[in-house]
C-alpha cells in the first residue's frame, strides 16, 4: 500500500478519466486512496466509475492536495480554462507534449510535474517517466513518485527534453509491442497455423519474452543469443529481422523518431 494520507485528507482531483486516467485511478484506489477523497472531472464519465464511491463532476473541493490532467494534449486548454486558482495544489499532468511552461502560465507559482506513465499501468505493470518545476519540492517530488508506483515502475528524468523521447519509446511503446502480436499472428497463420491458435502463441510469446527480459539477469541481447542455435532456425529469422538496412531497427529508429517529433509539435501546441 503506498502512503496516500495526505492525499486522502485533502483529496485529489482527476480531469479526465479514459485509458490512461482510468487505468491510474485503478491503481490508486487499490493502493488505499479512499473514493470518497477523489473528485473526477469527466463530462461523458464510463458507467464502470459511477456508485464507486467517486465525488463525479461535483464542484472542486479547496486546496486539494493533488490535481492529476488527464485529458488529450488537444483538450488541455478548455480544461485549463476550467480551474480555479490552485496555488497550494501540486498538479501532475500525464499529457504528450504539452510543456511545463504552458501549465505554469495556466498556474503561476505552482509546483508541477509532467509524468508520462504508459497503459500497462492498469495491471499495475506500468513504467513512468517525471520530471518537476522549478516551484515543486522533494516532497512533491515523492508524492508523485508514489502516486505513480501504485501502477508500475518510476523513473525520474534529468530534463524535460527527454520527455518526447520517452512519449515515443514507452509510452506510444505498448502500441508497438501490440502490433508486433497482430504482425507475429498474421506471420503464423500465412504458414498455416489457425487464427487462434497463431495468436495464442505470438500473444504467449510477446508476454513471457517480456517477462523474462524483466525478470532475468542477462541483457535482452544474451537472452536473445540464447535463443540462437548456430545454423537454427532462430538464425535464420534472424537474419531477416535484424537486417541493417531492411529489418527492425532501422524500423523502430523511425517509429520512435516520429512519434517523439508528433509529440514535439503537440508541445507547439499543434492540433
Ligand atoms: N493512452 C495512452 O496510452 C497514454 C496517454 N497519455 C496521455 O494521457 C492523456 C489522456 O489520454 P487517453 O486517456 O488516452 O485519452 P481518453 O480520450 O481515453 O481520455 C480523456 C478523457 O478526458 C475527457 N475530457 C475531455 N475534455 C475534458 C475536460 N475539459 N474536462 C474533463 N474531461 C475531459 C474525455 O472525454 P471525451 O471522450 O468526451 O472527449 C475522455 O474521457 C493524453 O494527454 C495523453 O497524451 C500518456 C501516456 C499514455
Ligand atoms: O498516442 C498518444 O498521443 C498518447 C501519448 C502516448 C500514448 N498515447
Amino acid at each position: 500500500m503506498s502512503d496516500f494520507t495526505e492525499i486522502n485528507r485533502r483529496s485529489l482531483v482527476l480531469v479526465g478519466c479514459g485509458r490512461m486516467g482510468g487505468a491510474m485511478l485503478t491503481g490508486w484506489l487499490a493502493g488505499g486512496l479512499e473514493p470518497g477523497a477523489v473528485t473526477v472531472l469527466d463530462p461523458k464519465l464510463a458507467p464502470e466509475w459511477q456508485d464507486r464511491g467517486l465525488r463525479v463532476n461535483a464542484d472542486l473541493p479547496d486546496s486539494p492536495a493533488v490535481l492529476v490532467l488527464a485529458v488529450k494534449p488537444q483538450m488541455m486548454g478548455d480544461a485549463l480554462g476550467a480551474m480555479p486558482d490552485l496555488s497550494d495544489t501540486l498538479v501532475i499532468s500525464v499529457a504528450a507534449g504539452t510543456t511545463l511552461a504552458t501549465f505554469e502560465a495556466a498556474f503561476p507559482g505552482a509546483p508541477i510535474v509532467r509524468v508520462m506513465p504508459n497503459t500497462p499501468a492498469a495491471i499495475g505493470q506500468g513504467i513512468s517517466a517525471m520530471i518537476g518545476n522549478g516551484a515543486t519540492t522533494p516532497a512533491h517530488l515523492d508524492l508523485t513518485e508514489a502516486l505513480m508506483r501504485a501502477v508500475g515502475r518510476v523513473v525520474r528524468l534529468e530534463s524535460e527534453d527527454q520527455m518526447d523521447a520517452v512519449t515515443g519509446l514507452s509510452a506510444s511503446g505498448p502500441a508497438y509491442v501490440f502490433h508486433m502480436i497482430e504482425a507475429m499472428a498474421a506471420a503464423g497463420e500465412a504458414q498455416g497455423l489457425s487464427p487462434a491458435l497463431a495468436l495464442e502463441l505470438a500473444r504467449m510469446t510477446v508476454a513471457g519474452a517480456g517477462a523474462l527480459a524483466v525478470h532475468a539477469d542477462e541483457d535482452p541481447a544474451v537472452l536473445r543469443q540464447n535463443v540462437t542455435s548456430p545454423n537454427g532456425t532462430t538464425a535464420a529469422g534472424l537474419a531477416v529481422l535484424m537486417d541493417a538496412d531492411h529489418g527492425l531497427p532501422p524500423l523502430m529508429a523511425r517509429t520512435v523518431a516520429a512519434a517523439t517529433e508528433r509529440g514535439r509539435e503537440l508541445g507547439r501546441g499543434a492540433a
